[in-house]
């Protein structure tokens, strides 16, 4: 279930945060978003998860719907007085009757047996570090049992363990279970290892689709983050970018 999206812009009153965007994420793939604070990634996800409103064209194929959307948004702060099987268990809102069947909260319980939180299971949202919260958030929107996986900076809270354990879940779920993934990240080594293809957004425009090593390079990361990078290449041939120091003068692309 490929999204097409093409043409796309949002706006936020003065604000253009998206310019006319058109790409493609194809189903089985994970698709790493990437490019500065500010550049539109977050406008990209909700745009395409019906949070905000756009122009141009969003296409969801196959037989997908909105229903079929996993969300995590990059902002998992909550008051809500729930424990983490509830909150887990509300990715399910969409197949959930009046009552909860026990395979709801049997499948509520693998997924966060798989994150590897299900000792949090009877804790309240409130009483979790940032990064368990952030393990809840994913596990919520992969409870839906999605066919559009959206993941706005999963492992920006995680320590690196966790961050190796959750982007290995979702490229396995993702190659699986033929989801269509976008990611944020802002770890390029990240992206590189783990993400089929890439996306580098810019001022709210595509400046780069394609391989992540492909479009990784240093003329676009000055140009696009104002930083100098310095690359090498794993024994296994993996990408792996260093940043060295800010430029002086990033010029926009
Ligand atoms: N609700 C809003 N109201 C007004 N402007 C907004 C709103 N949300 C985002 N913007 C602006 O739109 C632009 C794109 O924001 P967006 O959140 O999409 O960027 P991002 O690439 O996800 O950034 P970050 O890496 O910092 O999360 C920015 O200039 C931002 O200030």
């Amino acid at each position: 279930m490929s999204v097409d999206i093409q043409t796309l812009s949002v706006r936020y009153g003065a604000t253009r945060a998206l310019d006319g965007v058109t790409l493609t994420a194809k189903p089985g793939e994970v698709l790493a978003v990437l490019g500065p604070n500010g550049s539109g990634k977050s406008s990209l996800v909700k745009a395409i998860a019906g949070l905000v409103r756009y122009t141009g064209q969003i296409v969801l194929a196959g037989s997908a719907t909105r229903d079929s959307i996993g969300y995590m948004p990059q902002d998992t702060a909550t008051r809500a007085a729930l424990t983490v099987l509830e909150a887990v268990l509300l990715g399910r809102l969409g197949q959930l009757g009046l009552r909860v069947k026990p395979a709801d909260v049997e499948l509520a319980r693998q997924v966060l047996t798989e994150l590897d939180i299900a000792a949090l299971a009877g804790r309240y949202l409130g009483e979790l570090s940032g990064g368990q919260r952030q393990l809840v958030f994913l596990a919520q929107a992969l409870a839906a049992e999605p066919k559009i996986l959206l993941l706005d900076e999963p492992i920006s809270a995680l320590d690196i363990r966790h961050q190796l354990e959750v982007m290995e879940v979702v490229r396995r779920l993702t190659h699986e279970r033929v989801l269509t993934t976008l990611v944020i990240l802002h770890d390029l080594n990240i992206a590189a290892r783990f993400a089929d293809q890439a996306v580098l957004f810019h001022g709210g425009k595509v400046v780069g689709l394609g391989a992540p090593a492909d479009i990784i390079d240093a003329l676009r990361l000055a140009q696009v983050f104002g930083v100098e990078a310095a690359f090498s290449t794993t024994p296994d041939g993996r990408l792996v970018v260093t940043p060295v120091r800010p430029c002086r003068s990033p010029k926009a692309l």
